[in-house]
């Protein structure tokens, strides 16, 4: 980057710091994005003119409400929730909602920017937007979360549509919840629209949904790796998370021969040297669900071990997959997995790498996945589920299977094409892609190329 740009871009963040006071997580995701947008629009004056990032960096719009809801002892609660309406210039806006109590604005607002360029890569019509609450159904009873998602709902109806917004699942907002939002903004609106996706296969949900962003994330990582003639097969994982994300990625990394030796959750991770198979991934999953502990799986599986209140990153292992939470990996876990010579992160949540540890693993060699473009099968399967709810069909689970497998495979290729023979090991004459430049600006060129098409709006 010339020193001219270097100081653009410096303009650039100093003006969305000062436009985004408090809000770190959403300041970081637009540096982590203007860094290589800068430099990709340098010698493109119709970019710079129009002002594209600035406009991509300012949601469209923010709704914000108050939820009001009974506890199961009839006290009345009042929580906060949000919709944050990115950008729509390819498509309706299309993002997940977060039921956890770390929410808040700069956090959504954060994955809603995120979202958009992630959605642009699938290649589908999807714009970008993220929803959600400081509600946390952890420890609540179902009668307790029925009542709170009625009562989101009963807000968020007015701003959601088939065509307009579509939200999904994330953390907290699993397939229980997505029924009860979607049985009241049926109840309120007397229609049936495809207007949450997610949703239970018996009416109208996608095969393949609940399993694709782990899927892809393993997809992606196995592309890759194909790039340097390496394969899955024998090598070992470090995965953190024990949710959806993470459990259907340790599934399918076991699968494809791998090994899979950590899962984790916010009280500390389990490390099991023989491997975490699918049977054992089940278990987890059926434990999580009913609510039990991670920590039991040590008594349930000999030789394994529970770490209370640590994280991952320091087991040896080949391949990385953060699957929990944002700026869940810092430099120095970064320093560990480099020191135990890893091959590959690839990452399943979103922006769970702190900024210097994407930095540190990529100035030293190690294959980076960077969120938006490795975890993007969960919202392609969701974009999918939308064409069939519109053409009123249900395509096979081995169709689903296919077009997943094909988009994170034309999703690596967009990375490649625009990361290729770049990135900070370049410097020490180790060039690799650098896939967080490749899926950058390639989600940032098409949806700029969308909005050069509308003037100014
Ligand atoms: N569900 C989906 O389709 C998609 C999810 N993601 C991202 O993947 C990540 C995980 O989401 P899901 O698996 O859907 O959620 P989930 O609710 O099924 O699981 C979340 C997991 O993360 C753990 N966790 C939460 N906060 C934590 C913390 N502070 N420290 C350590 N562990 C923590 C929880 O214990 C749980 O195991 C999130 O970043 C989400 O935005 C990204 C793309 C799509
Ligand atoms: O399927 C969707 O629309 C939501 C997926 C999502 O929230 C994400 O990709 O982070």
């Amino acid at each position: 980057m010339t020193d001219a740009n270097q100081s653009d871009l410096k303009t650039f963040m100093e003006g969305v710091r000062k436009r985004n006071p408090h809000q770190d997580e959403f300041v970081q995701a637009v540096e982590e994005v203007a860094e290589n947008v800068f430099d990709f629009v340098a010698d493109k004056p119709e970019y710079q003119e129009a002002e594209i990032l600035r406009r991509i960096a300012e949601p469209d719009r923010i709704v914000s409400f108050r939820v009001c809801w009974q506890d199961d002892d009839g006290n009345v609660r009042v929580e906060r929730g949000w919709r944050v309406q990115n950008n729509n210039a390819i498509g309706p806006y299309k993002g997940g909602l977060r039921f956890h109590e770390s929410v808040n604005e700069s956090v959504l607002k954060f994955l809603a920017f995120e979202q958009t360029f992630k959605n642009a890569l699938t290649g589908l019509p999807l714009g970008g937007g993220k929803g959600g609450s400081n509600f946390n159904p952890k420890g609540k009873s179902d009668r307790e979360i029925m009542r709170f998602c009625q009562s989101f709902m009963t807000e968020l109806y007015r701003h959601i549509g088939p065509d307009v917004d579509v939200p999904a699942g994330d953390i907290g907002v699993g397939p229980r919840e997505i029924g009860f939002l979607f049985g009241q903004y049926k109840r309120i609106r007397n229609e049936w629209h495809g207007v949450l996706t997610g949703k239970g296969l018996e009416y109208g949900g996608s095969p393949v949904r609940t399993e694709s962003t782990g899927y892809g994330v393993v997809y992606f990582l196995r592309e890759m790796l194909r790039e340097s003639d390496q394969d899955i097969e024998g090598m070992t994982a470090v995965i953190s998370g024990a949710g959806n994300v993470a459990t259907h990625a340790a599934e399918k990394f076991a699968e494809l021969g791998g090994k899979v030796l950590t899962l984790s959750d916010s009280k500390g991770f389990i490390h099991d040297p023989d491997g975490i198979d699918t049977e054992k991934v089940a278990w987890v999953r059926e434990q999580k669900s009913s609510g039990g502990s991670l920590a039991d799986y040590a008594d349930e599986f000999s030789g394994s071990e529970w770490h209370e209140g640590d994280k991952p990153w320091s087991v040896d292992c080949d391949i990385a997959l953060p699957c929990a939470t944002q700026n869940e990996l810092d430099e120095d876990a970064a320093k560990s997995l480099i020191d135990n010579d890893v091959i590959a992160v690839c990452e399943g949540a979103n922006m769970p790498s702190t900024a210097d540890a994407s930095h540190a693993l990529r100035s030293n060699g190690v294959l980076f996945g960077p969120g938006k473009a490795a975890n993007a099968g969960g919202v392609a399967v969701s974009g999918l589920e939308m064409s069939q709810n519109a053409g009123r069909r249900t395509w096979s689970e081995d169709r689903l299977q296919e077009e997943l497998c094909d988009i994170m495979k034309g999703i690596h290729e967009t990375c490649a094409e625009h990361g290729e023979g770049s990135g900070p090991a370049c410097e020490d004459g180790d060039c690799k892609v650098d896939y967080v430049k490749g899926a950058n600006v390639g989600g940032f060129k098409k949806v700029a190329d969308a909005m050069l098409a509308f003037g100014v709006v």
